[in-house]
Parts: structure tokens; sequence; C-alpha cells
């Protein structure tokens, strides 16, 4: 391992602010007509349940009074304008941002202002959108990264995520940073699944990727989750993500906006037409 690559899990947070495309809040695209009385939660099933959180950066708030709930083996996605908050969710899910108030719970434990190290082992995995692989260390050392809190490497878990991704056994030995941008992904999620996480967290997964890789980006997504994996994914390409998963949020400006099931959300002109480019 080289000297900078110390830190056992990727954040994403080198290269923010600077990030493309997070810098600037795009207020411009934000519809004028909130659903207030909409309810942003499910049921009693939720594994996750985010409720009236605020949240942000040092002193700087992004959620206000976010609520979010993900039931066990569920498919939920986050969608909404560039700079509305929806890294921001993922962060504060796994501990990466101040935590402000409200409540963040994970399977009956309050988690928020808990740090990542303990987040990994309430049983969260998180992808990063950008710095997801440690690019000096081999596909195997970055999944071996990824179960670092274990005493031992998980032979199996290594297995099944080459049984998952069989490209990544063929290109074991290879330093991540020379893959191809899919294969990159395939290690960050597969990292991210070494310890066979109940919540599985995507911040933008097709982000970087040749359109021909989309669709099979999406279409892995969707086998982790059919394996049992709940899945709790910030996306872009907003109608994909909502014609794939069970649930979707649309946040704008730090607050909830919408909050249905994907095809109700596709369907609804209000949100086609503020949202998904008519
Ligand atoms: N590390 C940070 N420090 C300070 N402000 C930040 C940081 N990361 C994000 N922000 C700000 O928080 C706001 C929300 O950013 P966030 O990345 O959560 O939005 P987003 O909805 O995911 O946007 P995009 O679709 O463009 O990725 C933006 O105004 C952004 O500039």
């Amino acid at each position: 391992m080289s000297d900078d690559e110390t830190v056992a899990e990727p954040t994403g947070e080198a290269e923010e602010p600077t990030e493309p495309g997070t810098g600037e809040s795009d207020t411009g695209e934000q519809a004028a007509t909130a659903d207030a009385g909409t309810t942003h939660v499910v049921d009693d099933d939720a594994i996750l349940r985010l409720r009236d959180v605020d949240a942000g950066y040092g002193d700087l708030q992004i959620l206000s009074d976010v609520d979010l709930d993900v039931a066990e083996g569920e498919y939920v996605t986050v969608v909404g304008p560039n700079g509305a908050g929806k890294s921001t969710v993922m962060k504060t899910v796994f501990g990466l941002t101040t935590h402000m108030g409200g409540t963040v719970e994970f399977e009956g434990e309050q988690i928020q202002g808990l740090p990542p190290e303990q987040i990994i082992r309430e049983g969260i995995g998180f992808v990063p959108q950008t710095d997801n692989v440690f690019p000096g260390l081999s596909v195997r050392e970055n999944l071996e990264m990824g179960a670092y809190i274990l005493d031992s490497v998980p032979e199996d878990q290594i297995e099944a995520v080459y049984d998952r991704f069989p490209i990544l056994r063929e290109r074991s030995d290879q330093k991540a940073g020379t893959l191809s941008g899919g294969q990159r992904q395939m290690v960050a999620m597969g990292r991210a699944l070494m310890l066979d996480p109940d919540l599985l967290l995507l911040d933008e997964p097709s982000a970087g990727l040749a359109p021909d890789l989309v669709s099979d980006m999406f279409d892995r997504i969707d086998r982790i989750n059919d394996s049992g994996t709940a899945i709790l994914m910030v996306e872009q390409n907003a109608k994909e993500a909502l014609r794939r998963c069970d649930r979707g949020y649309v946040l704008v400006n730090g607050e909830n906006r919408y909050t249905d099931s994907g095809d109700v959300l596709l369907a609804d002109d209000a949100v086609r037409k503020d949202f998904l480019g008519g």
C-alpha cells in the first residue's frame, strides 16, 4: 500500500466541494408547488428510518426535517435537482455529515452521530460517487479493505463477490486504477458487499459510465436487491432509477417534496415536468 492509501474506507470526500455537479445549488430547477401534506414514511417494517433530520457540513445546514424510510429488502431511490442534498442524505446515514437534529434509526438503534466504522458494523455498506476505490491497490486488496474491521479476510465473501462479478476474479491482481469505469464500480460495490450488509447505499452508481454500461450496472443492482439486500440509491438518471426502484423520494432544497412508488412518481405530471424533463 502506498503512503497516501492508509485510510481504510473510501468516503468520497476527497474532491468535495469541487466535485463536478455538487458545487452549486441549481435552485432554478425547483418546483413551486411543495406537496406539504405527503407522508414520507412507509410503515413499521422500516429497517432505516430518518425522522426530522437536519444535517450539513460544519455550520452549513443542507437537510431540513428530512423523513425517509427503507423497508427490509426494499429498493429506494432519491432523485432531485443538482444540489438538492441527495448525496448529503447518503452521507448523513453513513455518519459523514454534521448531525444537527432528528433521528437516524437502523434496525431499531439510533445511529446518528456514530462514526462510519461503527455504522459499517451495524450492517450498512456505502459506495460513494467518487474516490470509491483505492487505485494503487489490486482488486483483491480493495475487497480485503472492505472487511478491514474483521480479524481475518473472509475468503467466502471474496468468492461471493467474484461469483457476482466474475470479471473481478480474472482481474484479481490488477491495480484498481487501471480498470475501466464499469469494472471500478464493480470493485467499489464488491468492497461494500464484503460484510454482507443489510442495506447498501449507492451514490450515483451510473455516474461516469459509458451509456452502454449503464443498464448493465442497473441490472447488477437489481440482482443485489433480489438477493435480499435493501438498496438506498441516489441517481441523476432519475427516470431509469424510478423505473427500477420500489419507492422514490424527490428531494428539493434539502427537504422532502414527493414520495411514492417509482411508477406513480414517473406518471405524475408535476414530477415529470419539474424533475424528469417533461
Ligand atoms: N463537503 C461539503 N462541504 C460543504 N458543502 C457541501 C459539501 N458537500 C456538499 N455540499 C453542499 O451541499 C449542497 C447539497 O449537495 P449534495 O451533493 O448533497 O447535492 P446533490 O443533490 O447530491 O447534488 P448533485 O445531484 O449535484 O450531486 C450543495 O449546495 C453542496 O455545495
